[in-house]
């Protein structure tokens, strides 16, 4: 029999080893870290001892360091266990005995003595962790001069956004929902509040969609009677239930068969219209050209730090490349497939230059059409090109938001 509490910790150390050795994200590494794991409390204790790890690991390994006469190995369990450990102190409010106890049985026929020595050492010194995490070093030089305000960014939970159906109803639903609002169709309410009860999930008055995430489809302006938009990469739906909300004749294009499901749930639960399309966009050819089009690519994703701290570590330059390839070729078919005047938007949700602006500089053939102040929200600005940059950190004092790239062209 395992002392309680001892499957959650281990599922935590599986967890990271996923992302650290294997480069799994925390979901894909889920289902066999976790399988070991009864109850749902322990499930989510799991999870959150692994994110904040992953968020701090640099300045808890600092800590780790500090109290060893010779560093342990950047991979040794030891070192690992010390993590989980300090975490919970740290981050979590976990008493110490609990942490020792849950923790030294990690290391059973290992160094136990020396992890208990450390841990002891740093938790009677009086330890605390910066106010901002320190970022590993490849994001940190990656990142460049964008790097520390990003670092604030994932010091701060990120709210929960939801995006409304009928724009014209925001500030009653954020009245109704006790939120409040930085832009028309937008609600910012608390995180952990839980979405399924809160009034006007089961209706269908809104669906979760971080502020950020909301921007590209508001980029393509409304829709209306004839009007066409294909949503290319387009499941889970956040951005196809704006564009039928809009006005849009939309086409919802994804490869995923799995995620394409979520997308159909998520248009019978709003009510709203899509045709769906499983098809790989690489390959596929439209029997029309399109009056718009929203192409959110497929990326590394780092623009969500704050939810998955894992991309901290898991992606460097091999997956930066790969995604870049595949988003040079969606945009150039794209932009092939716009009827005159139409308008594409591009976006990913990737913190690297080479997903946003390189790709952005590359594409030949059509007209850049600036994004204006008055399309965003207070706080935010476009860039000198006329492309909007969003990084974690920016809009602090409100909550923050995602990091995203998004540009626009109009066809000429
Ligand atoms: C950033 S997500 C899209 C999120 C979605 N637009 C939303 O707002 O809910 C990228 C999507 O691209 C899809 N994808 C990746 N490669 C693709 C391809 N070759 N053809 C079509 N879809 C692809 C993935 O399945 C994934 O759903």
């Amino acid at each position: 029999m395992d002392i309680p509490g001892l499957p959650a910790r281990r599922a935590a150390l599986n967890l990271i080893d996923a992302v650290l050795r294997r480069g799994e994200t925390l979901d894909q590494a889920a289902s066999s870290a976790l399988s070991r794991v009864r109850g749902e409390p322990d499930r989510a204790l799991a999870r959150a001892i692994a994110g904040e790890v992953l968020r701090w690991r640099a300045d808890l390994d600092e800590l780790i360091d500090s109290a060893t006469r010779l560093p342990l190995a950047d991979d040794a369990k030891a070192r690992a266990v010390l993590e989980i450990m300090l975490a919970q102190v740290l981050r979590l409010e976990t008493p110490a005995h609990a942490v020792i106890a849950t923790g030294l049985p990690l290391l059973a026929g290992g160094p136990r003595r020396l992890a208990h020595g450390v841990f002891s050492t740093l938790t009677r010194r009086g330890i605390f962790l910066p106010n901002v995490p320190t970022l590993p070093d490849a994001p940190y030089e990656r990142w460049g001069d964008r790097a520390e305000a990003i670092a604030k960014g994932l010091a701060l939970p990120p709210p929960l956004d939801i995006a409304l159906r009928d724009a014209a109803q925001t500030e009653s639903w954020a009245e109704k929902l006790g939120g409040t609002s930085l832009m028309p169709g937008h609600v910012r309410l608390e995180r952990g509040t839980p979405v399924t009860e809160l009034a006007g999930f089961g209706e269908g008055a809104w669906w979760v969609q971080d502020l950020a995430a909301s921007l590209p489809a508001r980029l393509l302006g409304t829709g209306g009677e004839g009007l066409s938009a294909l949503d290319l990469c387009a499941a889970p739906g956040g951005k196809t239930m704006q564009l039928a909300a809009a006005g849009w004749d939309v086409t919802a294009l994804d490869i995923a068969g799995r995620r394409l499901e979520r997308l159909r749930a998520n248009l019978e639960r709003t009510n709203l219209a899509a045709e769906v399309v499983q098809a790989d966009a690489l390959k596929w050819e439209p029997e029309a050209p399109f009056d718009a089009i929203l192409l959110d690519a497929p990326c590394t994703a780092t623009g969500t730090c704050r939810r998955h701290p894992e991309v901290l570590h898991r992606i460097g330059p091999r997956q930066i490349d790969e995604m870049a390839e595949i988003q040079t070729k969606l945009l150039s078919r794209a932009a092939e497939w716009l009827a005159p005047g139409g308008v594409l938007v591009y976006a990913v949700c990737s913190l690297e230059e080479a997903e946003g602006e390189a790709q952005a500089r590359a594409l030949e053939g059509l007209q850049p059409e600036a994004i204006t102040q008055a399309e965003l929200p207070d706080g935010l600005a476009p860039t000198d090109e006329g492309w909007l940059r969003t990084d974690p950190g920016m809009l602090a004092g409100q909550g923050g938001l995602d990091g995203f790239f998004i540009a626009r062209w109009r066809k000429v």
